[in-house]
């Protein structure tokens, strides 16, 4: 599995989040950062865009982390994930810059995830994303971190 996000991380408290729960994901979730581009809002989204897609082979199963994607909750986010996983494509998570993301990868995407309808920083999306996707696991396998008290 691997995550392509717009920006480059520095050490910080976003960081270890997202350590924490990649460092947990099986098989591992790789991260790929891309430079921040410059410019006005639309060219910093085309850029962007067009950075994100060159890193998606034709086969990817790609995801679009988007305000407006589906808003499974986290047992539905386990099945999606199954099913993606079944399908043998390799998965690639998507995480747009500070002007969010073209309809070009929209487009792309064979899915669209939201955390919700709030606006998250994109540095904290990634460390939200990693605790979601260990959390799917561990409701697919059973494991204890996962604690529902709803049916
Ligand atoms: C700061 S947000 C961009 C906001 C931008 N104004 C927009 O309308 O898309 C940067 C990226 O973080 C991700 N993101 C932020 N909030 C999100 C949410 N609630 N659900 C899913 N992804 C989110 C998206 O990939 C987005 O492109």
């Amino acid at each position: 599995m691997r995550l392509i996000a717009v920006g480059r991380m520095k050490a910080s408290p976003e960081r270890d989040l997202f350590e924490r729960y990649a460092g947990r994901i099986r098989p591992r979730l790789d991260l790929t950062e891309l430079a921040e581009s410059k410019g006005s809002a639309a060219e910093v989204r085309r850029r962007d865009a067009t950075a994100l897609l060159a890193c998606c082979p034709a086969n990817a199963l790609v995801i679009a982390l988007d305000e407006g994607g589906a808003t499974p909750d986290s047992g539905e986010l386990s099945r999606m994930l199954e099913r993606w996983t079944d399908t043998g494509r390799p998965l690639h998570f998507l995480i747009g810059g500070a002007e969010g993301l073209e309809n070009r990868v929209i487009d792309r995407a064979d899915a669209t995830l939201s955390l919700g309808r709030l606006t998250w920083p994109h540095m904290l999306v990634r460390g939200l994303l990693a605790e979601q996707l260990y959390r799917a696991q561990c409701i697919s396998t059973g494991h204890p971190y996962h604690r529902s008290a709803r049916p």
